[in-house]
């Protein structure tokens, strides 16, 4: 027993040596994953014995403890460190993820994934606290409500809010990342501080970004309070130091800035005007009273006078006059759908707009599309006929643009827009065919939450209805532009929401539209 208590103080003596270097390593943190993994490793077998060390004296009355504890310093540590299969393990892992690496999401799919989740709790005023806890409830009006009830409730980690609020914050956007840090931090706090090897952050790295975020909003007395929060954890920082004696000058020069503002501002955006609008119509989903007000809308079986129309009519909602929209149930079938679905697949990249002349992508419109000529399956030209015999239009190419095929993942959004060119520098003009006169758009998929498509000034918005398509006019029959067609499709909450466009031109239905000077026609 002699050897033993010898051999265990010992050992204290060497972990206590090492204690202190720990800390000094860890405060320049991870380089590479086998440093980070090394140090967090080191870090718990030091943590263990200090703890055994506090307690010496019951824990080395302990034979089991006296036994655990020159195993683990003797060969357990070892063991993880050199051991064979350490080697072979961190190879194989490492060279199944070079095979994999290039299908993997890169660094910008995981900052847009970060911003679908703002996006989708602004849009639907999602409560941030109840989104990690994997509910989605909205709050307006201190009204609470569930928008959505998924199966399992899959909460998000201290490091995945950690995540959100660093996009957040690296792009100034403090009315976020005050949000999604206090979360971070909240979690972190609960999780002990400790951290994992695949982590991005930490709880220091959490309220050194939140107390400065604070700071930005305003709230300087926040600041001070987690600054010094983390300085409990890092008290040599020498910049958390510097920020603590500024936050304390700044509160006592000025006390009423503790709390400037009062409450956080989102961000502006470009499209202030009509956001409001907007997601006022995506919230409600198409629930807007203006069919049951409005004695002029009607559903009924259409046949247009055509024969090909009239042993099968459809299924037709007028949904607005002006502008004029209607939804034609039925219009595809499932079969035809996954047709045209695994069609567009091989074709499918990141989404375009009009910029200047060129097309370039751009944050307010987030999908995947795809163009599909007629000549890739005859079931494109069926859908073409239906679309002709429904319309009364020529949408035979360049008279109408191939079927553009659109696929919006979670949050995915396209913010209100119009289908036809304002500018006569638009590529929409490089068919020579005039501007595009109507729009013919087919719902490809259903939509478990979101995603419905949203005419801002004429104030509805239309759920996604599997299979049915709906049309509108784009152009005033003088050929201006239909300011009233101002449209949105609303980020995607939950599921795979994919529709087709078919854009049909001004040319060639000269016979089929009649023209007019009258700007209300
Ligand atoms: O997805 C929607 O509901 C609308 C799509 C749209 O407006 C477009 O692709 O131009
Ligand atoms: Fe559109």
């Amino acid at each position: 027993s002699g050897t033993e208590s010898l051999l265990v103080n010992h050992a204290f003596l060497e972990v206590g040596g090492r204690t202190e270097k720990l800390l000094i390593f860890e405060s320049i943190v991870p380089l590479t994953t086998a440093t980070v993994l090394s140090c967090s490793f080191y870090a718990k077998v030091s943590d263990l014995h200090t703890e055994v060390y506090k307690s010496q004296e019951t824990a080395m009355a302990n034979p089991l403890v006296a036994f655990t504890l020159i195993k683990r310093l003797h060969s357990e540590w070892l063991n993880v460190v050199y051991s064979d299969e350490a080697l072979e393990n961190t190879q194989a892992l490492r060279s199944s993820y070079e095979k994999e690496e290039a299908g993997l999401p890169k660094l910008e799919d995981l900052q847009g994934a970060a911003k679908g989740l703002m996006r989708l709790q602004d849009v639907y005023a999602l409560q941030v606290a109840s989104l990690v806890r994997g509910h989605f409830r909205s709050v307006t009006n201190g009204q609470a409500t569930d928008i959505y009830m998924p199966d399992v409730s899959v909460p998000l980690s201290g490091d995945d809010c950690f995540l959100v609020g660093k996009v957040a914050y690296d792009q100034e956007d403090y009315y976020h990342s005050v949000q999604w840090l206090e979360e971070s931090v909240r979690l972190f706090r609960g999780s002990g501080g400790e951290w994992s090897p695949e982590n991005e952050g930490t709880l220091k790295d959490a309220l050194d970004h939140l107390a400065f975020s604070h700071f930005k909003v305003g709230n300087v007395s926040y600041a001070l309070s987690l600054s010094q929060e983390l300085l409990h954890h890092d008290p040599v920082n020498g910049r958390v130091l510097q920020n603590v004696e500024k936050y304390e000058k700044l509160l006592m020069e000025r006390p009423h800035i503790s709390n400037r503002g009062g409450g956080l501002r989102r961000p502006a955006s470009k499209y202030l005007r009509t956001r409001n609008t907007y997601e006022r119509l995506c919230q409600t989903q198409g629930s807007q009273p203006v069919h049951f007000e409005n004695p002029r809308l009607f559903c009924d079986y259409f046949t247009s006078g055509s024969p090909g129309l009239l042993l099968g009519p459809v299924k037709r909602e007028v949904l607005s006059l002006q502008p004029y929209v209607v939804l034609y149930h039925d219009f595809i079938t499932d079969a035809e759908a996954e047709d045209i679905k695994m069609l567009a697949q091989p074709g499918l990249r990141r989404s375009v707009v009009a910029a200047g002349e060129k097309q370039a992508t751009a944050d307010y419109r987030i999908s995947k599309s795809a163009w599909v000529k007629d000549s890739a399956h005859s079931v494109v030209g069926k859908l073409d006929q239906r679309i002709s015999l429904l319309t009364g239009l020529n949408v035979t190419h360049p008279y109408g643009e191939y079927l553009q095929v659109v696929n919006y993942g979670i949050g995915g959004h396209y913010e209100p827009h119009f289908d036809h060119a304002t500018s006569p520098s638009s590529p929409v003009f490089k068919l020579k065919t005039g501007n595009r006169v109507a729009t013919f758009m087919i719902y490809l998929s259903s939509v478990e939450a979101g995603g419905s498509t949203a005419f801002i000034y004429a104030n509805f918005s239309v759920p996604v209805v599997e299979k049915a398509a709906i049309f509108w006019w784009n152009l005033h029959r003088n050929g201006q532009g239909d300011m009233d067609t101002l449209h949105a499709g609303c980020p995607v909450l939950i599921g795979d929401k994919w529709v087709a466009n078919k854009w049909i031109h001004e040319y060639g239905q000269e016979f089929q539209h009649r023209c007019s000077l009258n700007p209300e026609e």
